[in-house]
């Protein structure tokens, strides 16, 4: 049976919020009304359900997890219950996200805007500028990529003090967990139909998450665009992925309802297994690949040696569909992301007045370390400020304290590394009550959250065949953590019950 901690820790007081708007989530989760008997229950089934339905992790105590399917699994780390989130956002969320793609997709087109905003970063970061290098030769050989395919991620958090939407940021790589989140919902519908009543929530409260399917669907419809029958999608992934079952959804989403074939290849396999024939067709292993989608290939550790970087030119080099191209995984990146908060950035893409204003709605504060007067606020108050590196993947970023010490630390060191970082206002979303599950002991606790709203994208030349919002992804952490990530093991997956 199933040892549960109940981790009743001292909670913190609850912030007093000046103005209670109608918008602010009512909690939903009043702790008094569980005891601990009821809680086990939902506990249990939880965890049977995640097992039943393949919302399994690799247990990083079991060597051959990452490696060897159906050995050393262990249920994802959830949260028993949804969140709530005021429908208004929800909505706001889902219609900015085909805005998004849009964006994305001229900035992809814009190969001057992307070397010319990135090349300082360029000389302070070496990963970044092995990426632009690629990118730069892609330019200079006149590479057109026509068929195009975007598999993004947009988070968010719900600012309190000033009630909106704020972007986190743009994923355009490896958006983790369009498996998971639609199964998180799931989980959740099932437990508020078995026990709703007694907890005095309704199922439907939490939106259907057609993530998984409406990924799968838009990688098989850029197969199609290839039109090659006989190629396979591949998946480019990390040799030790304890992330497998989430990116294998998506495989037998392909295979069962498309009947596409995909392969797991990692870089170094790429670059042994891989040749770009003279019409640009790109082979793994002798088996011509349509579709490149990409699990791995966002952070330096994928690039252990030189034979990663020579496969990810190799893939760039073919006429295979990448998901993402060097240009969109550019046009994701956080220097990206600061640009475009310039004054007058979205109207070098965007000519929809109503479109820009949207989308701006949803910015944060963001700006380069070349503004003394914000690097003297953020040195007095670094607590109202996230410092970010051009780093994906979660665990990267600097908060409170240490973001006044990097920052002296850079006017000391002569400011060559400015260009390595970023500086974004610090977002407060309302604090929740959770019940957290993970390896099969839940902890009660305060948490934050963080919405995702997945996008998809497909165009051939001048023809936009896909540009929806394809699901949805919450991550919730608990407050007292700066860093989040599920990955990165500090957040739980979870879902949203609108209100
Ligand atoms: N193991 C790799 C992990 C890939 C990964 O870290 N992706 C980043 C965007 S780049 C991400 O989406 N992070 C949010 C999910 C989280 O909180 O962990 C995979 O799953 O393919
Ligand atoms: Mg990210």
């Amino acid at each position: 049976s199933f040892i549960f901690h109940l981790n009743l820790r001292k909670r913190p007081p609850l912030r007093c919020l000046s103005s209670l708007t109608m918008e602010s989530p009512k909690p939903i989760l009043d702790f008094e009304k569980f005891d601990d008997g009821f809680v086990q229950k939902l506990v249990y089934d939880a965890l049977v359900w995640s097992s039943l339905h393949g919302l399994v992790v690799g247990d990083k105590t079991h060597q051959r997890s990452g490696t060897v399917p159906g050995v050393g699994m262990m249920h994802a780390p959830i949260a028993l219950l949804p969140t709530p989130f005021p429908e208004s956002y929800w909505n706001q969320a889902c219609e900015v996200a085909p805005i998004f793609n849009e964006l994305v997709d001229r900035i992809s087109l814009d190969g001057k805007f992307i070397q010319d905003s990135l090349s300082r970063t360029r000389k302070a970061d070496v990963f970044t500028s092995r990426l632009l290098e690629i990118h730069s030769k892609m330019l200079e050989s006149n590479k057109r990529e026509e068929i195009r395919l975007g598999l993004h991620r947009s988070d968010y958090m719900l600012d309190e003090e000033t009630k909106s939407l704020l972007q986190i940021e743009m994923n355009t790589i490896s958006c983790s967990f369009p498996g998971f989140g639609r199964l998180v919902t799931e989980l959740h519908q099932s437990l508020l139909r078995s026990h709703g009543d007694h907890l005095g929530l309704d199922s439907k409260r939490v939106p259907r998450n057609g993530s998984t399917s409406q990924f799968a669907d838009a990688m098989a419809k850029a197969w199609l665009e290839y039109n090659n029958p006989r190629a396979v999608v591949m998946v480019v992934v990390q040799p030790d992925e304890r992330n497998m079952y989430d990116q294998h959804w998506l495989s037998s989403v392909l295979r069962e309802k498309h009947n596409i074939v995909t392969i797991r290849k990692s870089l170094a396999e790429v670059e042994t297994e891989g040749r770009v024939h003279e019409d640009g067709t790109l082979t793994v292993g002798g088996q011509a690949v349509s579709v490149v989608y990409y699990r791995s290939g966002y952070t330096p550790r994928d690039y252990p040696s030189e034979s990663e970087w020579n496969a990810r030119l190799l893939i760039e080099q073919s006429s295979a569909v990448k998901c993402p191209s060097i240009a969109y995984h550019l046009a994701g990146t956080k220097k990206i992301q600061q640009e475009l908060a310039k004054p007058g950035v979205l109207e070098r893409f965007m000519d929809n007045k109503d479109d820009i204003a949207k989308l701006r709605k949803c910015f944060a504060g963001l700006w380069s370390l070349d503004d003394p007067e914000i690097i003297k606020k953020a040195i007095e108050k670094p607590e109202l400020f996230v410092m970010k590196p051009q780093r994906e993947g979660g665990g990267n970023n600097i908060y409170g304290d240490d973001v006044r010490e990097n920052l002296l630390r850079l006017q000391r060191e002569g400011e060559e590394e400015n260009a390595a970082y970023i500086l974004m206002q610090r977002i407060f979303p309302k604090v929740s009550n959770v019940f957290l599950l993970r390896d099969g002991v839940y902890h009660k606790d305060q948490a934050i959250s963080e919405l995702g709203v997945y996008g998809a994208y497909l165009r051939n030349k001048e023809r936009v065949i896909i540009n929806e919002h394809s699901g949805y992804l919450m991550r919730t952490k608990v407050s007292s953590s700066d860093e989040g990530g599920v990955a990165a093991g500090y957040a739980v997956l979870d879902s949203i019950y609108l209100n």
